[in-house]
């Protein structure tokens, strides 16, 4: 499971990506791209642990505040993550024209008792870097997310969002379930 760069590793095994099948991805692609065949000069791929050099800690700050993240925080969240097997499945989009990260969302797999021991998906922190947006790349990525999480056997995936993204996830199969769309947050 290594990267490109010799000594980098993945966060989770790639071949996964490339079996989803954008037949089933519940939008339509005008051109067609899909997690195999992006499209020119770019790849969506695993978090990589050389992705802190890739610009990967600038892309999440467009997302919110990124932090103080140094490459040793960023290197110890990544083997935390990778620990946690079959958990945390970060995906991103890389230029590899220019070696840079340019979207990424994350999704997390929920172990749970109930429904047989049922895997529940959530889709996190979904950004694309705003020269990139309009191209179908926020689309691609949530795409290849919630195929992932079928694929890996979720009975559901669900997420949360500002209430100005909620015509871009419905547009892309996410409903408000009648009765059964709240979001409740303690803050700490
Ligand atoms: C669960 C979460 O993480 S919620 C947080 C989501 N992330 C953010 O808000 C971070 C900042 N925003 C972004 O990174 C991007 O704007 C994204 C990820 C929301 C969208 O990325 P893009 O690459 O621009 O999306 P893409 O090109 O696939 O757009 C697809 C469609 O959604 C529409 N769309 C894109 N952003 C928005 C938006 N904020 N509100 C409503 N519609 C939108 C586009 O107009 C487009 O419509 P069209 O197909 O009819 O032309």
């Amino acid at each position: 499971m290594r990267s490109n760069s010799e000594e980098a590793e993945f966060l989770y095994e790639p071949s996964i990506l490339k079996k989803l099948d954008f037949g089933k991805a519940r939008t339509k692609f005008e051109p067609k791209i899909s997690a195999a065949q992006p499209g020119a000069g770019l790849l969506v791929r695993p978090l990589s642990s050389d992705d802190y050099d890739k610009g990967f800690i600038q892309l999440l700050s467009q997302l919110t505040k990124g932090g103080d993240v140094s490459r040793q925080d960023f290197l110890d969240r990544f083997a935390s993550m990778k620990r946690c097997a079959n958990t945390y499945y970060v995906t991103v989009i890389e230029d590899t024209h220019l070696g840079r990260v340019i979207g990424s969302a994350t999704l997390v797999v929920e172990q749970k008792f109930i429904r047989n021991c049922a895997l529940r998906g959530k889709l996190e922190d979904v950004v694309v870097n705003d020269s990139y947006r309009g191209k179908q790349l926020g689309k691609l990525i949530i795409s290849t997310i919630s195929l992932l999480a079928e694929e890996l056997g979720c009975y559901k995936i669900s997420l949360d969002c500002k209430d100005q993204l909620v015509p871009f996830y419905t547009s892309l199969g996410y409903l408000r379930e009648e009765g059964n769309a709240n979001s409740m947050t303690i803050r700490f």
